[in-house]
């Protein structure tokens, strides 16, 4: 069966060993736990189809691993992505002090306007939390992050990091602050959107032919 969309989109789920990265993906590709998580070793891919505004939204998910062994390997798949999840992880104030490298690496080797989002992740471990709500939300905020707070156990928030920073990426093509043909922007016209593009190139046409400035073929 084919699929149809109206883009896709490039996204990378970024931050430390052990924050949660695999199981945010695995929740919100599958919908469910997956309390067996191992280290991931290099980079893992998901993929699905979101509807954000009546857009069909393809997103293509590299999940890399946090391990400073696979660094080298893990940067190379930062060129081109629109989109990050940099996770931290609320129990850890280790995860959390880390972020600026992070932070300077998505944003020196991936497109320059990549949408970055905070996820500050296993939400459900209240007891054991060691970074704040309000800690965090300052950090994103000096460093123009969109921010949430999630669980990839219970699934809270999982869905909407992504809904989120798909919507924000869209919203900058709606404004032309994003350019999909640029090369490395991380963003490419689906079908739907090729067609769409087609259909109001040729009524421009028709239109000019109707106006007499000429009929271009
Ligand atoms: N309680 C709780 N545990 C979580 C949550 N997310 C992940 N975990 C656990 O945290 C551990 C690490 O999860 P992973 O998803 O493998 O971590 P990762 O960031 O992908 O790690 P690397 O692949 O090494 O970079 C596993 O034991 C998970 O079961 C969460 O939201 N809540």
């Amino acid at each position: 069966m084919s699929e149809s969309y109206d883009y896709l989109f490039k996204f990378l789920i970024i931050g430390s060993a052990g924050v949660g990265k695999s199981c945010i993906l695995h929740n919100f590709i599958e919908n469910k736990f997956k309390d067996d998580s191992s280290h991931t070793i290099g980079v893992e891919f998901g993929s699905r189809i979101v509807n954000v505004g009546g857009k069909q939204i393809k997103l293509q998910i590299w999940d890399t691993a946090g391990q400073e062994r696979f660094r080298s390997v893990t940067r190379s798949y930062y060129r081109g992505a629109a989109g990050a999840l940099l996770v931290y992880d609320s129990t850890s104030r280790d995860s959390f002090n880390v972020l600026n490298n992070w932070l300077s690496d998505a944003r020196t080797l991936a497109s320059p306007n990549i949408c970055i989002l905070l996820v500050g992740n296993k939400r459900d471990m209240e007891e054991a939390r060691q970074v704040t709500f309000l800690e965090a939300s300052n950090f994103a905020q000096e460093n123009e992050l969109i921010f949430l707070e999630t669980s990839a156990k219970s699934g809270e928030n999982v869905e909407e990091a992504f809904l989120k920073c798909s919507k924000t990426i869209l919203a900058k093509i709606e404004t032309g602050e994003l350019d999909p043909e640029r090369i490395g922007s991380g963003i490419q016209y689906g079908d739907t959107s090729m067609r769409n593009l087609k259909n109001s190139q040729n009524n421009r046409r028709k239109f000019d032919c109707m106006n007499g400035g000429g009929c271009r073929t």
